[in-house]
């Protein structure tokens, strides 16, 4: 897979729910051999840019495209784009194990990768355990091991640290910066900057549905004293960052 083809990218992308304009004219790129944070404020529109990007909410303008093509175009979807939205998006009666497996022979994935994502993300004990039993710190790893099943090289995970116990943050963040010099794409959401600050090289911050900041980590923090000071300003005024230019101020959106 080539460069091109593992770049996610979203251009003038919007999405309204009646009253709420919940994703505005949003444009970027998210590009391989790096970890590239989505940071914004509760309700700032990143659960809906990820299910845009993933086929799963339709734009009512723009598009999201994963190596040029929309993810619905994708022609070995799970191999190629590995996702993560919600723990427990599985059957609480089935096993790790049993889920796992009936993904791969629908996806024509090779049974063999199933257990070596299970020991990947530390479920092999509890592969046979029902799912539905899981606490959301496991939930969280099935999730992500569900993720990886196809091995693709490019990785959606929407705050994938939820749940996640210190040591469980700390895995995962490994995980992350792992995939991301193995070359694959990664675009993980959260609203926690302190976590980002440590996992990310890149970020995207948007602020009511609005790209507010599209830089790497370094750069922000230095700019603004902090990634939390970056974080805080850029958001709660709606500007827009751009390098080393002054920041810009936007006309909040009263919709
Ligand atoms: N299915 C829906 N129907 C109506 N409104 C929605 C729907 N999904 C999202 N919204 C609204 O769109 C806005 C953006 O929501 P979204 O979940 O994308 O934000 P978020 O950045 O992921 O927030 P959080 O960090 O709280 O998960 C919010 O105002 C939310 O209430």
């Amino acid at each position: 897979m080539s460069d091109a083809e593992r770049t996610i990218e979203v251009r003038g992308l919007t999405k309204r729910y009646r009253s709420t304009l919940a994703v505005d004219r949003l444009g970027f790129a998210v590009r391989p051999g790096a970890v590239t944070g989505f940071l914004g404020p509760n309700g700032a529109g990143k659960s809906t840019t990820m299910r845009m990007i993933l086929g799963l909410d339709t734009p009512d303008a723009g598009q999201a495209r994963i190596g040029g093509r929309r993810y619905r175009e994708l022609r070995r979807p799970l191999r190629e784009v590995g996702a993560l939205l919600e723990a427990k998006a599985f059957h609480p009666g089935r096993s790790a194990v049993a889920h796992l497996r009936a993904l791969a022979a629908g996806n024509d994935i090779p049974r063999s990768r199933v257990d070596e994502v299970l020991g990947l993300v530390g479920l092999t004990e509890a592969a046979h355990r029902r799912a539905g039993r899981f606490s959301l710190g496991m939930a969280q790893r099935l999730g992500v091991a569900t993720a990886l099943l196809g091995d693709p090289g490019v990785l959606v995970m929407d705050e994938p640290v939820n749940g996640l116990d210190p040591e469980g943050i700390r895995w995962l963040r490994t995980l992350l910066r792992s995939l991301a010099a193995e070359g694959r794409t990664v675009f993980v959401s959260s609203h926690l900057i302190s976590e980002m600050a440590l996992t990310a090289d890149r970020l995207v911050v948007i602020g009511a549905g609005r790209l507010v900041a599209d830089t790497s980590v370094a750069e922000l923090s230095a700019s603004y004293g902090s990634l939390e000071e970056a974080f805080l300003t850029l958001t709660s005024a709606s500007t827009e960052y751009r390098g080393s230019a002054a920041p810009v101020t936007h006309e909040r959106k009263t919709s």
